[in-house]
């Protein structure tokens, strides 16, 4: 693909939020406080997991398809030795959903070893690629971190650390929040626009950078700060600290506004924000700005529950019911790699509850309608459980447009209100009524202004031009000059 063409986009996937992770301990092998970290971000990516520890002499590393849970056992982490460790869960946005792209991606070089985990995308892969194959570099995959990994290996053997990470991030376009290991230093790193969130936590005897802050709170350790947008995180190898460097300043920040409305934990704290309360918020706003005379307002379990606690809040005089069952063993559906898959799993994964809804008004309560996939089947069945009539209210706008900054909705024609008719989104779900908070409630909410979010699955609008050419924004443009 080349810098002119929309990125390529892998048609069976949605792409998705990965969690990343990244420990130096000065005690204690990394990979324990690794996996548990993995598995406070398994919400970020149910495809793939995988670590990569150093001991100060060699990496060892254990990646397997599917959850946490799935792709470890004991006997594979008593195998990770070493006081350093990066992990990673992954959904694919770029390259294959295999084990080719399954994360973190290792090479090694003459200047040593190198590990990668990311979470983002890019949208200048490809003329990375190219640029990367005429200087002799070879790939085994077929995605953009893989690109990344090689970048920096580069680097890492003309220069030291930060001026490599600084060259690497010159080059980069699009969204990507890293934890890398260079043979025994953990790194972290976001980019410029802070599009995707990264976090700094202290253990007892050693730090952590995480995708989220709940993975901190698994390990009892407590959160430092936020890695800032442009910075690079280095951790001391033996866990007693960290150095910063602001490596790119730009003006504004593009943090995707997503994260709090689905992907992120609802108590995770992005940025200095509760999830949860900005969802509460949202619900609150949602009522005020689309309220509507029920019987019951029930959420859709998970990520709709903060938004009905905050809609039932602000509604005077109506009943709050936990009218939908979820079961416990069926994961985010959203971003399973197919769209049988998620049909197939939002029926497996909500029951309503008969005596909540039978003759009665329903105000269901969503955090997003994206394909259509969940609210199409829930309309229907709440209908089948005897609901008079059931009303939707979304806690976020209309998802219009693809996502190019490592959240790939869905193409855009799989995107149910692409035409961002509410009335047509509304007939083709089945609902006796439809509505969506605006995008001026959500940064509100947020609490950072609209040209500080990335809201381009709204309006369309990106931080980059999806070319991988830079914006108005300060941020240079890749330097490929080799
Ligand atoms: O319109 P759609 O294409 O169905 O996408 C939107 C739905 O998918 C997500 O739920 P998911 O099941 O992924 O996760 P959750 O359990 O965190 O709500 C999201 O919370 C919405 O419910
Ligand atoms: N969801 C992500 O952040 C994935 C990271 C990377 N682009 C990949 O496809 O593996
Ligand atoms: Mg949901």
């Amino acid at each position: 693909m080349s810098t002119g063409e929309v990125p390529a986009r892998d048609s069976t996937g949605p792409t998705e939020k990965c969690g990343v992770v990244g420990v130096s301990h000065e005690t204690e092998g990394a990979a324990l406080p690794t996996y548990y970290a993995l598995y406070a971000l398994q919400h970020r990516g149910q495809e793939s997991a995988g670590i990569v520890t150093h001991d100060g002499f060699q990496q060892h590393e254990h990646i397997g398809m599917g959850l946490v849970g799935e792709a470890f056992d004991q006997g594979d982490i008593d195998t990770l030795h070493g006081q350093s460790g990066i992990g990673h869960v992954r959904y694919p946005t770029a390259g294959s959903v295999d084990e080719s792209n399954a994360q973190p991606f290792t090479v090694s070089f003459e200047a040593g070893s190198l590990a990668l985990s990311h979470n983002g995308n890019l949208v200048n892969t490809e003329a990375l690629r190219s640029k990367l194959t005429e200087q002799g570099h070879a790939f085994s995959s077929d995605g953009d971190t893989e690109v990344i990994a090689h970048d920096l290996a580069r680097n890492l053997l003309e220069s030291d650390l930060v001026r490599a990470v600084k060259r690497t991030m010159e080059r980069l376009h699009g969204s990507y929040a890293l934890t890398v290991m260079h043979d025994d230093t953990v790194m972290g790193i976001r980019d410029p626009e802070g599009n995707r969130p990264l976090i700094i936590g202290e253990l007892e005897d050693g730090y952590v950078i995480a995708s989220e802050s709940a993975a901190i709170d698994t390990l009892g350790g407590e959160v430092v700060r936020d890695v800032r947008p442009g910075e690079l995180v280095v951790l001391d190898e033996d866990g007693s600290g960290f150095d910063a460097y602001q490596l790119q300043s730009p003006e504004r920040t593009a943090n995707c506004f997503f994260e709090y409305v689905y992907f992120a934990r609802p108590d995770s704290v992005i940025d200095g924000e509760l999830v949860y309360e900005v969802r509460r918020e949202l619900g609150r706003k949602l009522y005020e700005e689309a309220g509507v005379e029920t019987d019951v307002v029930m959420p859709v379990p998970d990520s709709g529950r903060a938004f009905a606690s905050g809609y039932a809040e602000a509604a005077p005089d109506v009943e709050f019911a936990e009218g939908l069952m979820k079961n416990r063993y069926v994961g985010r559906t959203f971003i399973m790699p197919t769209q049988e898959a998620r049909e197939r799993a939002v029926r497996l994964k909500l029951n309503p509850i008969r005596s909540t809804v039978e003759d009665r008004s329903v105000t269901l309560i969503d955090d997003s309608i994206v394909r259509g996939t969940t609210s199409r089947q829930l309309v229907d069945l709440l209908r089948e459980a005897g609901a008079e009539s059931v009303h939707v209210r979304i806690g976020a706008p209309p998802i219009t447009a693809p996502c190019y900054m490592g959240i790939d909705m869905a193409d855009r024609d799989e995107l149910i209100a692409a035409e961002g008719d509410v009335g047509a989104v509304e007939e083709q779900i089945g609902a006796d009524s439809l509505a969506y908070i605006s995008p001026s409630a959500v940064a509100d909410s947020i609490g950072t202004a609209r040209s500080d979010l990335c809201m381009g699955c709204v309006t369309g609008e990106y931080p980059y031009d999806i070319k991988g050419e830079a914006t108005d924004r300060d941020v240079a443009a890749p330097v490929l000059d080799e």
